[in-house]
């Protein structure tokens, strides 16, 4: 296990590019299993989740020719299946939540997938029933062995037909599109999650010869297909990491440019730091915060009462932002409250936090309350271990704020979803050392 050591307050300062986006990328790559024919893709983020998802693909037997940095060419046209029955994808189909996504695209084109519980971060239950029961919607056959914790499903044919999802899961709802695009007659997915995650991955099945409707809201039509061909993808920046450097600009009061964001694709993200008194400037399709050297203060609701922040299906605010939104507030003049509906541990690492010297009150596994110190108190360095991947960017940006040095361990739950982080943080100024392997 790696560490990041961090001396902390230090102002940054210049530009930074965002990489491909993340949860993008995992759907997007798992798209390539449903044609025959060669996928280029473009903008692939360098990071743990992706690699270990390509790395599968490739023992699954599809064809990957690296081109250049984050360019990739895909050909399933002779996949391996008895790879999916294999004790070795048991192993690997649990080292991230993406690969769940395989099993979709598999159904629709060979008639059977498979996948162990998958991995990712461990924030809360993260149950699949959306994903299967869409699938038994469509007439597969389901499953399940509580042992082996293994999951499966089979069909000969799949038929269109409409559902109601019971909720607006991300990765379920792609799932079933892949499952969908291939099937006899029209699907329509009510209540279907519509994140620019999706919005992209539709859009590049509509390029392989789909036809979905409705992309980018929450009723999806789908009218089955007999075959996809090939097509090129390109991914759009990752909207998380637009976030975290948003945060990392005003706690470390430094002026930032972040390039190439894609605007029209952040959805409430600016209007949300904007809520915590964060200048948030848009230059063309770039995102300027200028030094906040007075500190930046939360806005109360219009009626007086305390600033509410949470997070719901997309257009609300994203889950993945919100431990950033929390650490940001904890030197913010004002207080407010941090409401985690999703996930019902992701708030615990504020314990961390507080260490540091925070102001924090966690009222119950989803909800904390904050009190900025208006940078009147700085945070104390610590050692702490990164729990999952946005509290550990969390905590980073913390120890980028406070005064010593900061031990940061665990730090592959932050490579799982930053590329090269410390590199291109110390290119704009930080104090970051990655000590390997203790
Ligand atoms: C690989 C990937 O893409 N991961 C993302 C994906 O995970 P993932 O697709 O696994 O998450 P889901 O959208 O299925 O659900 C996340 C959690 O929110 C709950 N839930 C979901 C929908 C809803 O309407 N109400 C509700 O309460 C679920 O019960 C679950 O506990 O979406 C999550 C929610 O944006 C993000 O945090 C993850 O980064
Ligand atoms: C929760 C996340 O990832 P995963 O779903 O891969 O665990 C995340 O990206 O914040």
């Amino acid at each position: 296990m790696s560490t990041f050591k961090i001396e902390g307050g230090h102002r940054l300062k210049g530009k930074i590019q965002p990489q491909g986006a993340k949860n993008e990328a995992l759907q997007i790559l798992c798209a390539v299993l449903l044609t025959a024919e060669e996928i280029k893709i473009d903008n692939i983020p360098d990071i743990i989740d992706v690699n270990k998802l390509i790395a599968l693909l490739k023992k699954l037997g599809v064809k990957i020719n690296k081109l250049g940095k984050g360019s990739y060419t895909f050909k399933a046209d002779d996949l391996n299946l008895a790879y999916l029955e294999s004790p070795e994808f048991k192993e690997d189909g649990k080292g991230l939540r993406g690969s769940i996504m395989i099993v979709g695209p598999l159904l629709a084109r060979f008639g059977k997938g498979y996948i162990p519980k998958p991995g990712g971060d461990k924030i809360g239950r993260r149950r699949l029933d959306t994903h299967f029961e869409g699938f038994i919607n469509l007439g597969a056959k389901f499953r399940y062995n509580r042992e082996e914790l293994f999951y499966g499903v089979e069909a000969d044919k799949l038929k269109g037909t409409y559902m109601l999802l019971d909720e607006a899961s991300v990765t379920g709802t792609a799932n079933i599109v892949m499952a969908a695009v291939m099937a006899e007659g029209t699907t329509t997915i009510y209540n279907a999650a519509c994140e620019p995650y999706l919005q992209q991955l539709c859009k590049m099945l509509n390029r392989m010869g789909a036809k979905i409707s409705g992309v980018g809201s929450n009723l999806l039509t789908i009218e089955g297909v007999e075959v996809l061909g090939g097509t090129e993808h390109r991914m759009l920046p990752d909207m998380i990491e637009i976030g975290s450097w948003i945060g990392l600009a005003a706690m470390t009061k430094s002026e930032l440019t972040i390039t190439n964001v894609s605007w029209d694709d952040l959805g409430v993200i600016p209007s949300v730091f904007r809520k915590i008194g964060i200048t948030v400037e848009r230059q063309g399709d770039d995102i300027h915060i200028p030094a906040h050297t007075d500190g930046y203060e939360v806005q109360n609701f219009i009626d007086g009462s305390i600033l509410t922040i949470s997070d719901a299906p997309w257009p609300g605010f994203t889950p993945d932002l919100l431990s950033i939104i929390l650490t940001v507030l904890t030197q913010a003049r004002g207080s407010a409250i941090v409401h985690q509906k999703m996930f019902e541990s992701r708030l615990f690492f504020v314990d961390k936090l507080i260490d540091m010297g925070a102001k924090i009150i966690l009222c119950d596994p989803h909800r904390a309350t904050v009190i900025g110190h208006d940078f009147k108190s700085t945070l104390k360095a610590t050692t702490m271990t990164s729990p999952d991947i946005r509290a550990g960017v969390s905590l980073l940006i913390a120890a980028l704020s406070a005064k010593g040095t900061s031990i940061i361990h665990n730090i592959e739950q932050i490579d799982r979803g930053y590329e090269n982080i410390d590199e291109r943080l110390r290119a704009i100024g930080a104090k970051i050392e990655r000590v390997e392997g203790n």
